[in-house]
């Protein structure tokens, strides 16, 4: 179950999440005060990281951004919940499936042996006229033999198709677990698969501590992207050309970023790539690379020429100090995103674990 905290600490919770959807003046729905519960109760870091992104600077959250959290955050979390627990139901039911046919087949073996054996037998009683009532015994065990093995036959058959079944299940299990992690809109990773990739990256780089003696030190590297001006395009052109907007920037990052990158949509038009071993300056041109594709690029708003729009956006990059707890390496990289933002936008920040002051100047290329 998902909820299991004790009454007072639930209305703990919905005490401290009834006045922020006061001031926020959220809509008064399920979907809306889960987001809340989740908000307050920091049971679930990666919404409670995105909803203080979305909020910063007093901004409020609006209906689809709710939406969006709860679609990425909460709801897809319960699927793929229900998805792993089907694989592992699945795999059980697999293996035993193939224990039994492996027993079935040894029963199989055994049985054309014992046949084989009374074939020999009956012909040597065959040559011996006086022993005919007991040849007649014999026979008669022999058809009985070959009814078995009839039987064991059908037995297999039957459980090769049941194993047949049991793959395509299987399959159909791993596709629903594959698209509980893939951003619907988009085609990239979404913000669970992020959250699952980015421990899985940082637990690996615990274990495999960089050579500092190298010239290009390599760790893994974030980049955060955020499309600029976002709400003026779906306000001018509709939710329909803001959702091209999304697919046409996430097709372009995608191009660009190599295969061993993680590309993932993990908020409304917030995208991050996780390079698992980068130096920081290949991060930066990954960035810089990407900001000036999206810059070049024009997208196509109708059938007339020149109704194309351009769009822009900004990057924040930082690389994973030694030791550094996601949250923390998550943080920095969105100050260097805020950075962007706040010098002008179009633009790439990097933010090293030095400079770890909000305040202190930060490197800027626009
Ligand atoms: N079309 C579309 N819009 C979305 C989606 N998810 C979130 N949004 C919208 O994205 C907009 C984000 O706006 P803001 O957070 O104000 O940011 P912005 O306008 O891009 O401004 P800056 O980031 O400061 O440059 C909001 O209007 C959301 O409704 C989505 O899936 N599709």
């Amino acid at each position: 179950m998902r909820y299991t905290d004790s009454l007072a600490r639930s209305a703990e919770h919905l005490r401290a999440a009834l006045p922020l959807m006061t001031r926020q003046r959220a809509a008064l729905h399920p979907v809306s005060y889960a987001v809340w519960y989740e908000f307050v109760s920091a049971r679930n870091l990666a919404l409670h990281q995105a909803v203080l992104t979305h909020t910063r600077d007093g901004a409020t959250l609006d209906e689809a951004q709710t939406w969006a959290l709860y679609q990425d955050h909460i709801g897809s979390q319960l699927t793929s919940l229900d998805a792993a627990t089907a694989q592992k139901v699945g795999d059980g039911l697999a293996r035993v499936l193939d224990t039994m046919a492996a027993s079935a087949a040894e029963a199989g073996q055994e049985t054309a042996r014992f046949d084989n054996s009374l074939n020999t037998w009956v012909e040597q009683l065959l040559g011996d006229p006086n022993q005919q009532t007991q040849a007649d015994v014999l026979q008669e065990l022999l058809s009985g033999s070959r009814e078995i093995r009839g039987a064991v036959g059908a037995l297999q058959s039957q459980l090769s198709q049941s194993q047949h079944e049991i793959e395509a299940l299987r399959q159909e299990v791993r596709h629903a677990r594959n698209e509980a992690l893939v951003d619907a809109l988009t085609g990239l990773s979404n913000r669970r698969a992020f959250d699952q990739a980015l421990s899985t990256c940082l637990a690996n780089s615990a274990h495999k501590p960089d050579d500092p003696k190298a010239a290009a030190s390599t760790a893994p590297c974030l980049v955060l992207g955020d499309i600029d001006f976002f709400k003026r395009i779906n306000d001018s052109f509709g939710h329909g050309f803001g959702d091209q907007v999304l697919r046409a920037v996430a097709q372009t990052l995608k191009t660009v970023a190599a295969n061993d990158i993680i590309t993932a949509r993990i908020g409304g038009e917030e995208f991050a790539l996780l390079l698992p071993r980068s130096s920081l300056d290949q991060a930066e041109g990954l960035a810089e690379k990407m900001r000036s594709t999206v810059a070049k690029g024009r997208i196509r708003r109708g059938e007339q020429a020149q109704e194309q729009q351009n769009v822009t956006i900004s990057f924040g990059v930082t690389q994973l100090a030694p030791g550094e707890s996601a949250n923390d390496f998550l943080n920095r990289a969105d100050r260097a995103l805020y950075a962007s933002k706040h010098q002008g936008r179009n633009r790439v920040t990097v933010l090293t674990s030095d400079s770890n002051d909000a305040q202190e100047p930060v490197k800027l290329r626009a």
